[in-house]
């Protein structure tokens, strides 16, 4: 799906020849440590930022070369959940997941608002179309933006740290959200996190970046890579994160 990629800003080469496949219902974990480009593999993932060489395709179609009808069928085929794209707080639930129904589709309102309450109720908020974001607790937050990017019905859906800012509980209904909606309606996922406890629950695989390498540095299953790997890089970051979550955690 990414191939050869060189990404960056400017002068400033983020990511230097980065190659990788997403599969079809999987869970699929960007990792690494701060800085180390996995925002920026996302937006170029999704056509948000342009490779300064290589390509990305999804459903074989290429993201930055696809125009027209071909881009409006790529556009529609993910959908995408930013870490502090916030729900817009002066609407409510409803009205928020109706937005990119009202934008995207000509269908009748009727039946927009009625799979707009589907996806309310897909991520566990039926009851609660008509409240405004500001009265809700950052999980049912993060629940409605997932709601929001699954408006249209998409194939794959990004996630920008879904889990950042909550608590270990919220966080794990979020995961058991996550896992329920790959398993039980076939969705791919491709999700940047820094929680361990989250990765180690969802992720079928993981793609760990590194600053200084510019690219991947290590990938597979999360359980064999922290128990098997020997590349310090890699060992670095379990034994880091594992023992910040330990403390963060004990601190909550
Ligand atoms: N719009 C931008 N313009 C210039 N530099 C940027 C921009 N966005 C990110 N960068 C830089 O690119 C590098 C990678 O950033 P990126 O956000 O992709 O990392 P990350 O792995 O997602 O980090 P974090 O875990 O801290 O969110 C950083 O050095 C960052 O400062």
């Amino acid at each position: 799906m990414v191939r050869d990629l060189r990404a960056g800003y400017g002068d400033a080469v983020i990511l230097e020849d980065v190659s990788l496949d997403v599969f079809p219902g999987e869970i699929l974990v960007l990792l690494g440590g701060s800085g180390c480009g996995k925002s920026t593999l996302l937006k170029q993932m999704i056509g948000l930022e342009t490779p300064m060489r290589g390509q990305v395709f999804i459903e074989g179609s290429d993201v930055h070369a696809a125009a027209g009808e071909e881009r409006m069928r790529i556009l529609h085929s993910f959908g995408v959940s930013y870490q502090t794209g916030a729900l817009f707080g002066s609407l409510s639930l409803l009205e928020n997941v109706l937005l990119p129904l009202e934008e995207c589709t000509d269908l009748p309102k009727p039946l927009r608002e009625k799979i707009a309450r589907m996806k309310l109720a897909q991520v566990g908020l039926d009851g609660f179309e008509h409240h405004a974001t500001s009265e809700l607790s950052g999980g049912m937050v993060k629940r409605a933006a997932i709601a929001r990017a699954m408006a249209l019905d998409p194939r794959i859906l990004f996630l920008d740290e879904p889990s950042a800012g909550l608590d270990p509980v919220t966080s794990a209904e979020l995961d058991e959200l996550i896992l329920g909606l790959a398993r039980g309606m076939d969705m791919t996922f491709v999700i940047v996190t820094h929680e361990l406890a989250s990765v180690f629950a969802i992720a079928d695989r993981v793609i760990m970046l590194d600053k200084g390498k510019r690219g991947i540095v290590a990938q597979g299953d999360p359980r064999e890579l922290r128990d098997t790997a020997t590349d310090p890089v890699v060992v670095d970051f379990f034994h880091r994160h594992a023992r910040h979550e330990r403390q963060h955690y004990s601190s909550t």
